[in-house]
C-alpha cells in the first residue's frame, strides 16, 4: 500500500464491532480496520501503534498456532496520513450504525491494519472477479463448563449463550430471543448443525452475516436495521445455487435455496482443510461437560418427541470449528474458578509490578507466550506461576468465545480442479470455498472482573425469570437423557 497516494474516495465504510471499524477498499480486495475508543479517551500514537503491534502479533504467534496457517490473516500495520484518516472518517460517518456511535474512530494516531479482504477473496494472494458468497458466523462458546468450581447447577445443564438470550431481550439489545444454540453447532451432527444455522437465519442478531461480492445482504447492520427477508436472500442466491434453471419463485423455491445453502455451510464447516500446530498437543479434557444445552429448542423437541438420545457425532479433529472449541476449552476453571486466581495475580502485581512484564500480560505474544499456554494442569499448587498461566489461558479461550467464522463461496465449474482449493457440493452447482476465522484480539486482562459479575448476572436473571416458570416435566425429562457425553476425538 502506497500511503502517499491514499484517497479516501476508493474506500467504503464496511463494517464495525465493539473495538474496531472496518473500511474496504473499491477494486483491491484489502481493508484497513481502524482501533475506536470512547470519546476523549485517545491513546497516545506510539500505544496505539504497540497495541495494534500486539494483534497482529498474536495472530501470528498464537492463534495461528492453535487454528493453522491458512485460517488465520493477521495481516500487518500500516502507518497512513492523518488527512486521509480524517477525510475517511467524515466520509463514513453517515454510514455508521447509531448504537455503535458511542466510539470514535481512531483519526489520531495515523495506524491501523491492513488485512485481506475476507468478503471477497479465497486466498490472500488470489484476486477473484467470479461472484462471491461469503457467510459469517459468530459462534460464541460451544461447550457446558465442567468445572467442579461453577456454583450454580444450571451453568451445567444451560449453555451461557441460551442463558443470555433472556438478559439481552430483557435489556432490549435483541426483539426476540434466538432458537440458535452453539452446541447444536458445535456438535458435529448434521441434523442439529442445520437446526443452528436454520435458526441463525431466522434470528440472526450479530452471529450471522452474508455478503455478496463484498456487500452486505443479510444480517444487521444495526440493533434496529436488519436486513432478514429470506425471499429477498433467496433472490440473491438463486443464482449460485442454481444457475441453469429457471426455478420459478415463491415459498417453495426459497425454502429449497435456503436448505441448499444451510448444506453448503455445514460442509464447509465439517471440511478441514489446514493442520496446526496445536492439533499435535495434548490439549483440553475430552468427554468432559455435556454435550447438548437443555434450553436449546432442538433438544426440547427431541425430547417432546419422546427421544431420548442427542447425538452429537463429534468434529472433524481438523475442522475450523474444532479448533475453536479447543481453544475455547483452555477456560477450564470457568470464570469462577478463575476469578479467586486473578486476584493472586492482582496481589502480586501489586507487591512486585515488575512482573506484569515478565509475564507478558501486555504483550509481546511471541512463541515464548505461546509455549506458556500449554501448561493444562488444573491442580493448584498455590504458586502465583499456576495463577498467570491459568489467567493468560483463559484470555485466549475468551477471544475464541467471541471470534468470526467467515466461509467464502465461489461457484466452480466441473472440470475446475485444484490440489489447493477444496470444493463443496450443492444439489445443481459447486463451490470452490475458504474458511478463515477473523477478531482474534487477545481479551484484555483488565476485563476479567467484568466478565465475573456478568456471570453472575446472566445466571441470576435466568433462574429467577426463566427456570423457575420452566416446565418440571421437562427437566425430568432431561434427567433420564444425562449420559450424553461430549464426544471429541483423542489427541
Ligand atoms: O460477553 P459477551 O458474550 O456478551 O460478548 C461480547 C459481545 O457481545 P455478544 O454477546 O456477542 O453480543 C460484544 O459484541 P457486540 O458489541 O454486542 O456486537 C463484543 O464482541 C464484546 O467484545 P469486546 O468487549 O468488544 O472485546 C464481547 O465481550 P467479551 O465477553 O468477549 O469480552
Ligand atoms: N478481514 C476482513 N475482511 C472482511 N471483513 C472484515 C474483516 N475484518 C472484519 N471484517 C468485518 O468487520 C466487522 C467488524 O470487525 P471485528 O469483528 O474485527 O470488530 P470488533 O470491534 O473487533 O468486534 P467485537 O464487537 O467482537 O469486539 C466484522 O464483523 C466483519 O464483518
Amino acid at each position: 500500500m502506497d500511503a502517499e497516494k491514499m484517497d479516501e474516495n476508493e474506500w467504503k465504510y464496511h463494517g464495525e464491532g465493539n473495538k474496531s471499524l472496518v473500511v474496504s477498499h473499491s477494486q483491491r480486495c484489502v481493508v484497513l480496520r481502524f482501533l475506536k475508543f470512547s470519546p476523549n479517551r485517545n491513546k497516545a500514537p506510539e500505544e496505539i501503534l504497540r497495541h495494534l503491534q500486539n494483534i497482529v502479533d498474536f495472530g501470528k504467534h498464537v492463534m495461528k498456532q492453535f487454528f493453522g496457517e491458512k485460517y488465520v490473516h493477521y495481516g500487518e500495520v500500516v502507518q497512513l496520513p492523518l488527512d486521509f484518516v480524517k477525510q475517511l472518517c467524515l466520509k463514513i460517518q453517515s454510514e455508521r450504525p447509531e448504537s455503535r456511535c458511542d466510539k470514535d474512530l481512531d483519526t489520531l494516531s495515523g495506524y491501523a491494519m491492513c488485512l485481506p479482504n475476507l468478503t471477497r477473496l479465497q486466498t490472500y494472494h488470489f484476486v477473484e472477479h467470479r461472484p462471491i458468497l461469503c457467510v459469517e458466523i459468530k459462534p460464541k462458546c460451544g461447550f457446558i463448563p465442567f468445572s467442579s468450581h461453577v456454583s450454580q447447577e444450571i451453568k451445567h445443564k444451560v449453555c451461557r449463550y441460551c442463558m443470555h438470550q433472556h438478559l439481552k431481550v430483557a435489556n432490549g439489545k435483541w426483539k426476540r430471543l434466538s432458537k440458535y444454540c452453539p452446541l447444536d453447532l458445535f456438535s458435529g451432527n448434521k441434523q442439529r448443525m442445520h437446526f443452528a444455522l436454520k435458526s441463525l437465519l431466522q434470528e440472526a442478531q450479530n452471529n450471522l452475516k452474508i455478503f455478496k461480492n463484498g456487500e452486505l445482504i443479510y444480517g444487521c447492520k444495526d440493533d434496529q436495521d436488519s436486513l432478514s427477508d429470506w425471499n429477498e436472500l433467496a433472490r440473491h442466491l438463486k443464482p449460485f445455487f442454481f444457475p441453469a434453471n429457471g426455478m420459478v419463485s415463491g415459498p417453495h423455491c426459497t425454502r429449497t435455496i435456503i436448505k441448499e445453502l444451510i448444506h453448503v455451510i455445514t460442509m464447509t464447516l465439517l471440511s478441514s482443510t489446514d493442520a496446526c500446530r496445536a492439533g499435535n498437543m495434548k490439549t483440553v479434557p475430552i468427554s468432559r461437560g455435556r454435550s447438548y444445552c437443555e434450553a436449546s429448542a432442538f433438544s426440547k423437541e427431541l425430547v417432546r418427541n419422546g427421544k431420548n438420545k442427542m447425538e452429537s457425532s463429534g468434529l472433524p479433529r481438523g475442522c475450523l470449528l474444532y479448533k475453536t472449541l479447543q481453544a475455547q476449552m483452555l477456560d477450564m476453571l470457568d470464570i469462577e474458578g478463575l476469578y479467586p486466581l486473578y486476584n493472586r495475580v492482582e496481589q502480586c502485581l501489586e507487591e512486585f509490578p515488575e512482573e506484569r512484564s515478565t509475564s507478558q500480560i501486555d504483550g509481546p505474544y511471541n512463541e515464548a507466550f505461546y509455549e506458556k499456554l500449554l501448561d493444562l494442569s488444573t491442580e493448584d499448587d498455590g504458586t502465583e506461576a499456576f495463577a498467570f498461566t491459568k489467567v493468560q489461558q483463559y484470555r485466549v479461550a475468551m477471544t475464541a468465545k467471541d471470534c468470526s467464522i467467515m466461509i467464502s463461496l465461489s461457484p466452480c465449474l466441473q472440470d475446475e480442479c485444484s490440489a489447493q482449493r477444496p470444493v463443496v457440493l450443492a444439489s445443481k452447482s459447486r463451490f470452490t470455498f475458504s474458511v478463515s476465522v477473523l477478531d482474534l484480539d487477545l481479551k484484555p486482562y483488565e476485563s476479567i472482573p467484568h466478565q465475573y459479575k456478568l456471570d453472575g448476572k446472566i445466571v441470576n436473571y435466568y433462574l429467577k425469570n426463566v427456570q423457575a416458570k420452566d416446565d418440571p416435566v421437562m427437566s425430568n425429562l432431561f434427567k433420564e437423557n444425562e449420559d450424553c457425553t461430549l464426544v471429541l476425538h483423542k489427541v
